[in-house]
């Protein structure tokens, strides 16, 4: 039985623990709730998400103790938003992560530092590069509670420790595949997110489905770019792992970040948006991140920068999807 650390309580992550631990794994399940934890163990439903997902408690042990969590496990998984990482990670002494294996299901940066959470974890736990992997894919934890076919790509520089973890993945309706370039799917999972979140934008000022087409077609050029810039690697950008994922995450009535940009778009200021979801949009961090990031590289990215202005520099969402709406071909 394979002995995994999951660490986080949000959707993701409880999606992931019914994944694994139905598929026969041990999930030893941080949480930061104590009630959230006692929950789980009387009732076995997470109450605060996915909560008709039932667990088993002979296989998911939940806790608030991440150092006991992730003290036996053979592989530790990073569901917590990025922006939360870095304080839960610091929990943990340096070298708690040793011998292990670490997946990231994380599709966000650290946002104090500009960088991937894949990064962060190598440097702070004195990690090699291959002992670490991605989880990328079109998915969302909702359709994976009501077990709707889905497809995940697990991305690592080590292709066999990548199809080592599709392994503990595939199911009826989980497909899994390995893929090499951990870099540019990771960066690819940050940037889709600022894209649905300008997608919502538009959405909540009225624009419809023939605007977002060409906004999305745009987005794929402005992703391209921009990895290109940074990894110059072959890759093909019409992967699920890229694309589908872009997708997904720009047109379904789950996306967090969708909802999130068009409450932006109808009126909602920064601060009420997040407070009236339940959930984080890790779009709103990333376009910080990215539009830094991109001070240096000079790619041109008037998505980006136009949800850069609308975030951070307060520019009225109409006034910048207007200057936005003459530079997208
Ligand atoms: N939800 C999905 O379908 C999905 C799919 C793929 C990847 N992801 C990624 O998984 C990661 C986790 O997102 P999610 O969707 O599970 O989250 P979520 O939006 O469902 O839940 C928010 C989570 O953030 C936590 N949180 C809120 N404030 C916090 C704080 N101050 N400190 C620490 N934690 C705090 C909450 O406890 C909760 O666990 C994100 O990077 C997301 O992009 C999500
Ligand atoms: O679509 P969002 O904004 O909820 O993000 C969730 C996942 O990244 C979809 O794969």
């Amino acid at each position: 039985m394979e002995k995994i650390a999951m660490l986080g309580g949000g959707s993701w992550a409880t999606a992931l623990t019914k994944i694994l631990s139905e598929n026969g794994a041990r999930v030893s399940w941080w949480l930061r709730s104590k009630d959230d934890v006692q929950h789980l163990r009387t009732t076995r439903h997470n109450p605060r998400y996915l909560s008709s997902v039932a667990f088993d408690l002979t296989r998911v042990f939940p806790s608030t103790d991440i150092a006991e969590v992730v003290k036996d496990a053979d592989w530790v998984v990073l569901a917590v938003p990025a922006a939360f990482v870095k304080e839960a990670l610091d929990k943990l002494e340096r070298d708690a992560l040793k011998g292990k294996r670490v997946i990231s299901a994380i599709k966000g940066m650290l946002p104090s530092r500009n960088e991937l959470v894949t990064d962060y974890v190598v440097e702070r736990f004195r990690l090699k590069d291959e002992c670490l992997g991605v989880v990328a894919g079109p998915c969302h934890a909702e359709e994976v509670a009501l077990e709707k076919q889905s497809y995940l790509t697990i991305g690592s520089p080590d292709v066999a420790l990548a199809e080592q973890f599709c392994q503990l993945l595939r199911n009826r309706y989980v497909r899994a595949h390995a893929a090499a370039d951990l870099d540019g799917i990771e960066y690819c999972a940050v940037m889709k997110n600022i894209i649905a979140l300008t997608c919502g934008i538009a959405h909540g000022l009225g624009y419809g489905d023939n605007f977002q087409a060409v906004l999305v077609s745009n987005a794929v050029q402005e992703i391209r770019r921009f990895l290109h810039a940074l990894s110059p690697e072959p890759r093909d950008l019409s992967a699920s792992a890229y694309l589908g994922d872009l997708l997904v995450t720009s047109y379904s009535q789950f996306s967090r970040n969708r909802t999130f940009g068009s409450m932006v778009g109808r009126g909602y200021s920064v601060k009420s948006a997040q407070l009236e979801m339940n959930m984080i949009a890790e779009g709103y961090y990333a376009v910080k991140s990215i539009y830094e990031l991109n001070k240096q590289l000079k790619v041109s990215m008037p998505i980006t920068s136009a949800a850069y202005h609308v975030l951070y520099e307060k520019i009225a969402p109409a006034v910048e999807l207007e200057i936005l709406k003459e530079k997208l071909r």
